[in-house]
């Protein structure tokens, strides 16, 4: 899945400007002897072309010595056998041989066919440019000029020469093609639905920026007769065909962003976010464990100035996932935007510390780091075999303070409680990493989206009720999701606030989008501007949510708590009866 490809190089976005590494160098300077161009009429042949002049020299020599020798020798034949050879020149064997043995057709020494080999073998050669005709490049011109020029070189200038003009007709038909569209085309109904060919891919394109540009300007760009919905439904369903999403999703997307945001969004799903690492300070400090990398073989430099211990991984020579210092637990393969919610908990050592969805332990051992291996650390999941996952990684990562449980999050602290943090890295739709998992584009539905968030709002709850909201130290929780979606953020959010003793406090994190305070006609608690949002396409980073909260004390609480925690409850018990099973959601 993913977006379909298109084949004509032209539709391709261009890439924006230079990554991380080139921006670091300058431009590249050259000598002045080598930027000076040489006049055209005086260029050298180039050392291939030599080569083949002087093969072609060699080649009809040897042709012209062996045909004076096949005759000589004929001559001689024919002198001492008299004509009595007739038969073996036709079959070819003399011997008994000729019995079983079928003689080779006799072909030509130097024919065409060996010539071609020859140029087929030299495809080898880096830089050949011989099935590159239409970027010809010039050193085959300069060959043209001054080399004597064989049959199969003739017609193969030919073909060129005939490829080339239909390559030009073609693109010049797409752009009549594109301008006779100057007005938006509204597809009838059928053809709305049904599944756009390869070949109307850049058309499709074509006809979701000029709606777009309708949509942006609709007073003054749309045709009288057409309604601003109507536009809002081609482009949706043209950006489904094109992406490959659903319409469900595609929906949730456009409520989200501007129009202007929608493509870069949509563009960066197909993208994979760059390959991090991060350091575990238990262990090794950046710096060496980065130099290790590098004398493996391996391309890695900080990943950015908002993390002391991320590595980005630009390519390697080795598997990351299994060198000595991957196995010796210094390190730890994870996605940049899953360090923010460790940050924004922000554990000090010697607190008590719960991880509520901690499996496989990305998060969970990055505090256990941050804590300095001291204090307890309660590493939780819902799920048995992800659970052991965390024992692994706490082993190999060599943490000490950590207990791993595998409780249901909706009724933990029924089992424990008086914790100084908490973090809620919830399980949720996966909205935000549609570029790990392209399923998400088409898989989702409104009935997710609401198994989601009931969940996600039960597991935020009971995290609440296990913190210790007299905690000298703490008393923090820490909500985050791997999804763009309201529904399973602010609105998770704003109905703790609505249950519970908290209050929303900033992050701490120095990047990142504010969470919405308004949405759809629907208020937040305006403090939900301390929330973060990150989007693939402004940050390079997963989709990802952080809200943060602190508990006050329960004296001051709302009134209408014990009532609301029964009928959570009950609502928990029925969702369980519904065989929601928590392990088919998504995992970071
Ligand atoms: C987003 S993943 C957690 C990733 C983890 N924090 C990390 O950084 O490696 C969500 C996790 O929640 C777990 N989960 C789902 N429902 C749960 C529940 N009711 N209680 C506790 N954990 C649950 C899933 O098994 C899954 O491992």
């Amino acid at each position: 899945m993913g977006r379909r490809k298109v084949t004509d190089d032209k539709s391709a976005k261009p890439i924006r400007g230079p990554g991380r590494k080139s921006k670091k160098q300058g431009e590249p300077t050259f000598p002045k002897e080598l930027a000076q161009t040489e006049p055209t009429d005086k260029r050298k042949v180039s050392s291939r072309g030599k080569q083949r002049a002087r093969k072609r020299l060699e080649k009809d020599k040897l042709k012209q010595t062996i045909n004076k020798n096949t005759k000589l020798k004929t001559a001689t034949k024919r002198q001492s056998d008299g004509e009595s050879n007739d038969e073996e020149q036709i079959n070819g064997y003399t011997d008994e041989n000729q019995q079983w043995l079928k003689p080779k057709k006799k072909k030509e020494l130097f024919d065409d066919d060996d010539e071609q080999n020859e140029e087929s073998m030299d495809e080898d050669v880096p830089y050949d440019d011989q099935f590159n005709e239409m970027e010809s490049s010039s050193e085959e011109e300069d060959n043209d000029n001054d080399e004597p020029k064989l049959d199969i070189e003739k017609q193969s200038k030919k073909i060129r020469e005939k490829q080339r003009q239909a390559k030009e007709r073609s693109e010049q038909e797409l752009l009549t093609n594109i301008q006779q569209h100057e007005k938006v085309q509204f597809p009838s109904g059928q053809e709305v639905t049904k599944e756009a060919p390869q070949a109307d891919l850049q058309l499709l394109m074509h006809r979701i920026r000029e709606v777009i540009n309708v949509l942006n300007d609709f007073k003054n760009k749309r045709e009288a007769n057409r309604s601003r919905k109507e536009y809002l439904d081609l482009l949706r369903q043209d950006l489904c065909n094109y992406y490959s999403y659903n319409e469900f999703l595609m929906n949730k997307i456009l409520d989200l962003f501007p129009l202007a945001e929608v493509i870069d969004f949509l563009e960066a799903n197909e993208v994979q976010r760059p390959v991090t690492i991060r350091t575990n300070t238990l262990k090794t400090r950046r710096r060496d464990l980065a130099q290790a990398l590098i004398n493996r073989g391996v391309n890695v430099d900080p990943l950015d100035k908002w993390t002391k211990v991320g590595l980005v991984i630009y390519n390697s020579q080795v598997p990351i996932g299994a060198t000595p210092e991957y196995l010796c637990g210094h390190y730890m393969l994870q996605g940049a935007s899953s360090f923010l919610p460790c940050m924004a908990l922000a554990p000090q050592p010697n607190e008590r510390v719960l991880d509520m969805c901690a499996a496989p332990g990305g998060k969970a051992t990055y505090i256990g780091a941050l804590m300095r291996n001291s204090g307890i650390l309660v590493a939780n999941d819902a799920n048995k075999d992800r659970a052991r996952a965390i024992i692994a990684n706490t082993h190999r990562l060599g943490l000490t303070n950590t207990i791993v449980t595998n409780l249901d999050g909706r009724h933990f602290s029924e089992h424990m409680g008086g914790f100084d943090r908490c973090l809620v890295d919830a399980p949720c739709s996966g909205a935000g990493v549609i570029a790990k998992d392209q399923a998400v584009k088409s898989s989702k539905d409104e009935k997710d989206i609401q198994r989601c968030f009931t969940a996600q709002r039960q597991i935020l709850l009971n995290a609440i009720d296990s913190i210790n909201e007299n905690s000298t130290t703490g008393g923090y929780i820490v909500y985050s999701t791997c999804s763009i979606l309201v529904e399973e953020n602010e609105a998770v959010v704003q109905y703790a606030l609505n249950n519970r003793p908290v209050k929303i406090v900033e992050t701490g994190l120095e990047f990142g989008v504010e969470g919405f305070t308004n949405f759809k006609g629907t208020s937040f608690h305006p403090f939900m501007k301390y929330c973060r949002r990150y989007y693939p396409h402004l940050h390079n980073l997963d989709g990802f949510f952080v809200a943060k909260l602190k508990k006050y004390s329960t004296k001051q609480g709302n009134k209408k708590e014990s009532e609301t925690i029964e009928k959570e409850k009950k609502k928990a018990e029925e969702e369980e009866e519904e065989d929601d099973s928590p392990e088919a959601m998504a995992d970071d």
